[in-house]
């Protein structure tokens, strides 16, 4: 569905493979600096260990490979307990090995190999397949919060939320297959080497069994630990995405101000805290298994040496062999289930973070019965609207009131600051609100679906939002998804004066135009932001300093292009500028959160100059 004004996203447009996910928010967000303190949530995780109730669903779905793996996993240790018994027998027998004997050996060996690969592939497509799921179930979630999730004072940087899902989602793959291909697998071969012990001899197996207890205290203690290291690497290195996220486009920027060498510390800064971060996590990763490996071996050695001792010489050297063989593929399962742990341990926080953005109110709810809006004339009408962003913030308007006719263009002049981003804000429903009501149409907007409201309003900024793709997916932005209707592209680009340059590009419409629309023109860019609203098509628009400075022609341009965009159109224009603010029919000062309207006639003479020199207009 069309929609006017969302949180852009520079995120891969269909036959584009260049951009990372990152959110901005399209007008000028708040805390859309480029260079903001670089905050990484780390309070909204959770300690407890019910991560794994969020998971539940997303394996339950995968079933089905899942079983199979398992399946296969039950075929790869039936076949590894009968080689070993056929090893044993074979190893030591005093006669020449019978063909048919090595043909079966051989036999054995092959099935363990298909079987055992096919549980690997088989898991991972089930956890990879799950990770898909978690992963469109968190950007899903992600573009259902409200705009307050981007821009307030502790919002989670775009670098952070890209790092979550990219980054982090993947490492939950590793998690789950580490799981998965535990649980039973290991199980299974665990059961078989005890049993095939016990059978052998009951008494060293209960010795072997010794081992267990160490292992587990062991394991459990360093997973803790590993935890705690894990989290703190995660959050290293989210803030590490995050930095770069947000300087890297300012590049611009940093170049004109010389500040390579600057950012080249705040670098080093922050990739210094991620190395210490993550070197710890691989110093304690490396020393789990040794000292698993040392507790093993230890217990075996004493193993080895009081089975001497119990055994006195009852053994015969088959048995001998199949029990000592069998110890050793017991370490297999043992070491597997300690690797899993502690891959789950590590990989809790990146869960943890993951689904704590899954976690939110929105206070801005479509109702049950909210309706659609076929068509609109373009009354809008605010009624006693007061806002503020929270209840600690001062309101931003109080008690505002204006009627603006189907039709009409009305500009907001005032002070930075003074509220009018905020006012497009409310006629967007992307904040509700305290008191008073916006109608269109004489429909309370709370009564209209969101998407229907934000159908019929359209949203042309100074911050022009393009992406990496194609000129005509950015001016078909609407129809993205589904098909973009290449006649009417073309229409809106002449009606936008921009035809003329887009045919002389490399390959005209279908020119890949870059990250952010990078190798465009700044009219260049407006034009196609004018063109865009037009193949939109709503009935309201909205003008938030759509028009900034530029070349004469290239203004005369862009001017001429919104003159032909707010024809037929409800119009709020929100402006500093002079000629963008005389194309209104009505203009109002917004100051100390209260309308006040301007007769034109008196500002072009008597308020113009308190207006100029107030900086309210330039
Ligand atoms: N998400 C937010 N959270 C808290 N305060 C905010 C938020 N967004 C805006 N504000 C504050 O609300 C006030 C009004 O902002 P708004 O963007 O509506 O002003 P404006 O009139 O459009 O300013 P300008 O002309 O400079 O663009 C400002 O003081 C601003 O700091």
């Amino acid at each position: 569905m069309p929609i006017s004004y969302s949180l852009s996203s520079s995120f891969i447009l269909p036959n584009s493979n260049l951009h990372p996910i990152q959110f901005q928010t399209k007008f000028r967000t708040k805390n859309n600096h480029h260079f903001p303190n670089l905050k990484i949530r780390s309070t909204s995780l959770r300690t407890n260990n019910n991560t794994i109730q969020f998971l539940k669903p997303y394996l339950t779905s995968q079933q089905k490979p899942i079983l199979y793996g398992w399946l296969c996993s039950a075929i790869s240790v039936y076949s590894l307990s009968n080689l070993l018994s056929k090893f044993s027998a074979v190893t030591t027998a005093t006669t020449t090995v019978d063909v048919r004997q090595g043909l079966a050996l051989g036999g054995l060996v092959l099935v363990r190999l298909i079987a055992t690969y096919a549980q690997h592939a088989l898991l991972w497509e089930a956890s990879l397949n799950a990770v898909y799921e978690v992963r469109v179930h968190v950007f899903d979630r992600v573009m259902q919060r409200e705009l307050t999730f981007f821009e307030a004072n502790d919002a989670i940087s775009s670098g952070d939320i890209a790092y979550r899902i990219t980054a982090e989602a993947s490492d939950l793959a590793a998690t789950l297959y580490a799981l998965l291909n535990t649980i039973v697998p290991s199980s299974l071969q665990f059961s078989a080497m005890i049993m095939h012990m016990l059978a052998i001899s009951p008494e060293l197996s209960l010795i072997s069994a010794m081992v267990i207890p160490c292992m587990v205290l062991v394991v459990t203690f360093l997973g803790q630990e590993l935890r705690k290291i894990s989290k703190k690497s995660h959050i290293s290195i989210a803030a590490l995405s995050a930095y770069l996220n947000e300087m890297l486009p300012a590049y611009l920027f940093v170049k004109a101000n010389n500040a390579e060498s600057l950012e080249s510390v705040r670098f080093k800064r922050l990739a210094l805290m991620d190395f210490s971060a993550m070197l710890n996590k691989k110093r304690m990763k490396a020393v789990i298994p040794q000292v698993i490996q040392a507790i093993y071996f230890g217990v075996l050695s004493i193993l080895c040496a009081g089975s001497i001792v119990i055994s006195r010489g009852s053994f015969d050297r088959c048995s001998l062999v199949s029990f000592v063989t069998s110890l050793l593929f017991l370490i297999e399962p043992i070491q597997d289930v300690g690797k899993a742990y502690n891959e789950w341990r590590e990989g809790e926080p990146a869960i943890e973070r993951l689904f704590a953005m899954t976690r939110f109110k929105n206070k801005v709810v479509e109702k049950p019965d909210a309706v659609d809006l076929d068509h609109v004339t373009g009354d809008l009408k605010f009624c006693d609207v007061s806002f503020k962003y929270n209840d600690g913030l001062p309101h931003i308007l109080k008690g505002l009131n204006l009627h603006v006719r189907p039709g009409e263009i009305v500009a907001i002049v005032g002070p930075s600051g003074g509220g009018k981003t905020t006012l497009a804000k409310l006629l967007l429903r992307l904040y509700d609100p305290i008191s008073g009501s916006v109608l269109i149409d004489n429909q309370d907007i709370q009564n209209i679906r969101l998407q229907s409201l934000r159908r019929h309003v359209g949203v042309v900024s100074q911050d022009i939002t393009l992406f990496s793709g194609t000129v005509a997916e950015n001016i078909g932005y609407r129809d993205l998804t589904t098909k973009i209707d290449m006649e009417k592209v073309k229409h809106v680009a002449q009606t936008a004066y921009a035809d003329e340059f887009i045919r002389k590009l490399p390959e005209g419409y279908n020119t890949n135009i870059g990250p952010r629309g990078s190798t465009l023109s700044g009219g260049q860019k407006q034009r196609l932001a004018i063109a865009r609203a037009f193949y939109q098509n709503s009935s309201i628009l909205i003008l938030d300093e759509a028009t900034s400075a530029l070349d004469s022609k290239s203004e005369l341009l862009v001017r001429q292009a919104v003159e032909r965009l707010m024809e037929n159109r409800t119009v709020l224009v929100i402006s500093h500028r002079l000629e963008t603010v005389m194309m209104a029919k009505r203009i109002f000062l917004l100051d100390n959160g209260k309308l006040e309207e301007l007769p034109r006639s008196t500002m072009l003479n008597g308020h113009m100059d308190s207006l100029l020199s107030s900086g309210h207009i330039v």
